[in-house]
């Protein structure tokens, strides 16, 4: 069985490489093979590949740089996955995607659940929200897995920046008003191998898709802050750097970004198990 899997040198797609070798024969592709932002590229892969299962974490996830390239940013986000959707349809296969937290305002204190209303606050929110669409009004069976704060000990993320600005600078401001929870890129690897081992026991039959399928929320246990998160980084990696708790309004960016960001993983542990808390997953990370 071929999985063909997007944007492999990425946070979650390198993780899933490894995580997605029991399932199938993995074929791996990063933009140089298959290039998102051209729509032609994206259907003649699939057309060669023919897989049984496309995994697509690549995406476009410059959050501030996507203001200033808002179609870009949609194409790589909303139509590339639209195209993977259709196709996978016409080759009877299915869909696993990656959505984001900000597709929500985070206008309100509790964890959101699938249903919610969204309402994205910025360009790159409102492009994965658009992929989502996408994906759901073509009909293909899928899975679409929205995350949040992804982190890893490779590629960009919030994790690796902080740990090189603690060693540069004596001193960090950090947005102590944003909530959220961030969840380790194996996590979220692991997880989508246990779905689909799920899946594969049943034979990637409709039945399982129509019972299983569509969109779940994975995101780590618990909640916390970008600067409660830099303290806890700070110290399991023993710098000394002084943390400086600010406000949004304070650290003026191009994007706007949510307040409340927690998203209730309920559905999903209901169905599939575990999902370890942000503050052990962060401790195997650095280890
Ligand atoms: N990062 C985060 O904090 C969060 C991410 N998500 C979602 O999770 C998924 C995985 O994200 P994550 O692994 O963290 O993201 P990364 O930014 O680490 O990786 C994204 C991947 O997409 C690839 N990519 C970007 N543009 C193109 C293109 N035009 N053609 C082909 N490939 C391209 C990148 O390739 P290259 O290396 O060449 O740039 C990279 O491999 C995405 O859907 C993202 O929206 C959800 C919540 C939080
Ligand atoms: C570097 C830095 C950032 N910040 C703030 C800015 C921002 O509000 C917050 C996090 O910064 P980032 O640039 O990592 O945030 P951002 O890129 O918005 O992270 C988001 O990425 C996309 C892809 C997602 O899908 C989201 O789930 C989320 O992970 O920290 C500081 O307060 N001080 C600093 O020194
Ligand atoms: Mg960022």
């Amino acid at each position: 069985m071929k999985i063909l899997l997007t944007g492999c040198s990425g946070q979650v797609g390198y993780e899933l490489e490894r995580s997605l070798q029991g399932l199938g024969e993995v074929v791996a592709v990063d933009r140089s093979r298959m290039d998102l932002s051209d729509l032609d590229q994206v259907r003649d892969v699939v057309r060669a590949v023919q897989p049984r299962l496309i995994v697509n974490p690549a995406a476009y996830t410059a959050v501030d740089k996507a203001e200033s390239e808002p179609e870009l940013a949609h194409r790589i986000n909303a139509q590339a996955p639209g195209v993977m959707a259709e196709e996978a349809l016409r080759l009877g296969a299915a869909l696993v995607h990656y959505s984001t937290d900000y597709v929500f305002p985070g206008d309100d204190p509790g964890a959101r659940v699938e249903t919610d209303a969204t309402g994205p606050l910025n360009v790159y929110g409102a492009s994965k929200l658009a992929g989502e669409q996408a994906i759901v009004a073509s009909g293909v069976p899928h899975l679409i897995l929205r995350t949040s704060w992804v982190y890893g000990m490779r590629g960009k993320n919030f994790l690796l920046t902080m740990l090189r600005l603690a060693k540069e600078r004596d001193e960090l401001r950090i947005v102590a008003d944003q909530h959220g929870a961030p969840t380790w890129s194996r996590t979220i690897a692991d997880t989508t191998a246990t779905i689909l081992a799920q899946a594969r026991a049943h034979d990637f039959s409709a039945d399982w898709w129509r019972e299983h399928g569509g969109i779940y929320h994975l995101s780590s246990q618990g909640q916390t802050t970008w600067f409660e998160f830099t303290q806890a980084i700070i110290e399991q990696a023993g710098i000394d750097c002084r943390l400086v708790p600010i406000t949004s309004a304070e650290y003026p960016t191009p994007a706007r970004r949510p307040q409340y960001s927690v998203l209730s993983s309920q559905r999903l542990l209901e169905r599939f198990g575990h999902v370890p808390h942000w503050r052990d997953a962060l401790r195997l990370c650095m280890q």
